[in-house]
């Protein structure tokens, strides 16, 4: 299968904060999304995709290219949904076009003019009297109207109220019927990739714990249910993020088929959320 984006034991440091030895797979054609905790390292490695920050090691790929020394060739290729702060908030959305349309050499007008209408924009509001929903409706709209094969989204729905989230979630499942494309989008609100995300890469303090597709990820991981008196051992080498409580335990395990096999009888081993595997993984990390 081809790759948009491979990132191969890519590092960087910051004062107190290490993205540590960062090796994933974002798969062409698909949805992948990146989850991860607040300050896990989402937006750091992003911008590292995106050459905004320079890796200190490693090797970055986009579209089997080197992200630096091939950056304006990706760059034309890749549709960056960030925050409102890429823009300049005293534009509007016709000044703004006046900036980004010339440099792209597959700008599309007609495409532009048709997410204008679709969006309801304004083209002649200032983007800083906009509401969150139309500057990330705004984002969007620049980063479909040059045929970007990739769609990298930093957070792309947080903030945004409920109907617009999965308006902006159809819409996404609407570009990916067109199977040459890759979305690739960090968020913490779990739910939303219930609905689209083919793979899920979940980032933690700064190491990639899981880069699987959806399935795998729900088959694999179970949250475990039971008696404190079965935690041997063995069991608990299998468990991450135990939680006792005066009516047993909760914890989750990596290897749910190894667990059933060991208490399958004594013990509940249910599906997880992906909320479920955020919280007890970070739990098992703070009472290492
Ligand atoms: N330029 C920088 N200089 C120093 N530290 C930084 C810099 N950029 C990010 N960090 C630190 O790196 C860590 C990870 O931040 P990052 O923004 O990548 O996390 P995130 O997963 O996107 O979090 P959130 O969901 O809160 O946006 C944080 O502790 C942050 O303070």
């Amino acid at each position: 299968m081809e790759n948009a984006v491979e990132l191969h034991n890519v590092t960087k440091s910051f004062k107190g904060f290490q993205l540590k030895d960062i090796s994933f797979t974002v798969k062409k054609g698909f949805v992948t999304g990146f989850i991860g905790a607040n300050g896990a390292g989402k937006s750091s490695t992003i911008k590292l995709i995106m050459n905004l920050l320079k890796k200190d090691s490693g090797t970055l790929t986009v579209f089997g290219k080197d992200h630096e020394k091939d950056e304006l060739w990706i760059k034309e290729r890749i549709g960056f949904v960030y925050d409102d702060s890429v823009f300049y908030e005293e534009m509007t959305i016709r000044d703004l076009k006046k900036f980004i349309a010339p440099a792209y050499q597959n700008w599309d007008e007609s495409k532009f003019q048709k997410y204008l209408d679709a969006f309801e924009l304004p083209e002649k509001k200032r983007i800083s009297s906009m509401s969150k929903g139309m500057k990330m409706k705004t984002s969007l709209m620049f980063a479909l109207s040059h045929h970007a094969e990739l769609i990298i989204m930093d957070e792309p729905t947080s903030g945004l109220d409920p109907v617009f989230r999965r308006e902006l979630l159809d819409l996404l499942f609407e570009i990916m019927q067109d199977q040459e494309k890759s979305i690739f989008f960090s968020t913490h609100i779990t739910t939303d990739l219930d609905r689209i995300a083919d793979y899920l890469i979940f980032i933690h303090n700064g190491r990639i714990i899981f880069n699987e597709d959806v399935h795998s990820v729900f088959s694999t991981y179970g949250v475990v249910k039971g008696d404190a008196d079965v935690l041997t051992k063995e069991v608990k080498s299998e468990l991450t993020g135990i939680k006792e409580t005066k009516f047993g335990f909760e914890a989750l395990t990596s290897n749910a088929d190894a667990v059933r096999s060991i208490i399958g009888r004594e013990a509940l081993i249910e599906k997880p959320t992906l909320e479920d595997i955020m919280y007890f993984t970070k739990r098992g990390e703070a009472h290492v």
